[in-house]
């Protein structure tokens, strides 16, 4: 019944949506089962079951209702890969929970999967990510506790995940006995609210404190939330005691998460902080270039023009994720099209997101910030003054204009007074020299590069 189901459901489809569509990406899946209100079908590659979850979910959950069938989600096999890709109410969007995952963790613990893909092979390493990455890598090999707790900090999009994911599976395949909980702290707040409620917190605690690494992701989620908390801090100093490894994660500086007991930054900032900066065109064009080989494996048909993938090095954002949409679209599009993605295709078929990232600072915007920041006049900001009180927010904002906006350093010359573009070098190498050096510097860098990308 489920077989003539899905037949009519393909055909519907196909009306709905054309015929190449169709052989795209609808005609490739099978129908494996319908139990307990999940469609569980079938894809060849893990590409088109991400691509049809995404464009397709919504419709196909409800013609099965309209085949008198209720189903609330659709499950994708894919060889060993079975994942949940779509909700009835999923977007089309990608996002973390639409990841594929596989559980090889055998200890029993009841953490997050982890996702396959996300191994240190898999994690481009550029100057913006270089010591998070080291610092990761050091946690994984092991031996004496080195750092503890590890705890990554950076914006959206920026890999922290990856890392930890990446370093959860160093340590298992080094040590397959080592249990190892990684989770989000959300889980981590659920999880410790239903011990509450089932008066089970004995097995939360020991279940906690049994780990010989612990991992919880998203760590500001637990601001503000005095309970959790408390158990928290009682689990991370358990675990210190017994020298077990902690690696945290969230998108600030502890010091900077708001409503985050001053008992617990002052413990997080014990072991290592790195910070995984906003990626700059070098490293958006390596992860890119690493994605689209991952991309041609799966679709060997699609071929990409010489110079898109520097164009939207250039000009989508600095979050990964969305830079990996990007990619995604690419492919989907010249297998769709059947043609060489050029240029001008990927302009049009990416203008959204080109939008949206255009939108971003502005070198205007940036010299208002640093000169608030400074508590200096915009008129010395622009003037030939060269006193340091001026000089050094200027070059400040110079090397914000650099890293932050996709204008040239002719561009940005003349906006700070006309001046020429070797100016501007010169204050991009200054600030980089001194961030490593003067903390104060790489703080302020730190808050205006947050405040301008909020
Ligand atoms: N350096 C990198 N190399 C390869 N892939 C990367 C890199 N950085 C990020 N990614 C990819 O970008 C996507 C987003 O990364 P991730 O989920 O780790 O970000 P995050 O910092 O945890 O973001 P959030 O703050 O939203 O939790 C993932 O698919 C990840 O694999």
């Amino acid at each position: 019944m489920g077989t003539d189901i899905w037949g009519k459901i393909q055909t519907k489809l196909n009306q709905e949506f054309g015929q190449d569509a169709y052989t795209n990406w609808i005609k490739p899946l099978t129908l494996v089962s319908t139990d307990a209100r999940v469609a569980v079908l079938q894809a060849p590659t893990a590409f088109i079951g991400n691509w049809v979850a995404r464009n397709y979910g919504d419709r196909i959950v409800a013609l099965f209702a309209g085949e008198g069938l209720a189903v609330d989600r659709l499950e994708f096999k894919t060889g060993a890969i079975n994942r949940t890709v779509a909700e009835n109410n999923a977007t089309p969007v990608v996002t973390k929970t639409q990841i594929p995952s596989i559980s090889r963790n055998k200890t029993g613990l009841p953490g997050a999967k982890l996702d396959s893909r996300c191994t240190f092979e898999t994690f481009v390493v550029g100057k913006p990510n270089e010591l998070a990455h080291a610092a990761a890598r050091r946690v994984a090999e092991g031996g004496p506790v080195s750092f503890n707790p590890l705890f990554l900090y950076g914006g959206v999009g920026l890999g922290k995940t990856h890392l930890m994911h990446a370093i959860a599976w160093e340590i298992q395949e080094r040590n397959p006995e080592a249990k190892v909980l990684y989770l989000s702290a959300e889980q981590f707040m659920y999880k410790f609210v239903q011990a509450l409620r089932f008066k089970d917190t004995i097995s939360f605690k020991e279940m906690f404190r049994s780990v010989d690494v612990l991992m919880v992701d998203d760590v500001q989620f637990i601001a503000g939330k005095d309970s959790t908390q408390d158990e928290f801090f009682h689990t991370f100093n358990a675990l210190i005691d017994q020298n077990k490894q902690i690696i945290l994660s969230a998108d600030r500086a502890p010091g900077e998460i708001e409503g985050l007991e001053e008992r617990i930054k002052s413990r997080l900032q014990w072991g290592l902080c790195v910070d995984l900066h906003p990626t700059d065109y070098e490293l958006r064009l390596g992860i890119l270039q690493s994605k689209a080989e991952q991309q041609a494996v799966l679709n060997p048909n699609v071929e990409i023009a010489d110079g898109v993938l520097e164009f939207v090095a250039h000009r989508v954002s600095s979050n990964v994720r969305v830079l990996e949409g990007a990619l995604i679209r690419l492919f989907a599009f010249g297998s769709l099209v059947g043609r060489q993605v050029t240029l001008d295709m990927a302009t049009e078929c990416l203008a959204d997101i080109l939008r949206a990232s255009d939108k971003k600072v502005t070198v205007d915007e940036i010299i208002r910030k640093v000169t608030d920041h400074y508590n200096i006049r915009m008129t010395d900001m622009l003037s030939p003054r060269r006193a340091r009180s001026v000089a050094r927010p200027r070059q400040m904002a110079m090397y914000l204009a650099k890293k932050l906006t996709s204008k040239s350093l002719p561009e940005i010359g003349r906006r700070f007074g006309g001046r020429d573009h070797t100016t501007v070098i010169h204050a991009v190498k200054k600030i980089e020299e001194l961030r490593s050096v003067d903390n104060q510097i790489a703080e302020d860098l730190e808050l205006l590069r947050r405040m301008l990308e909020a």
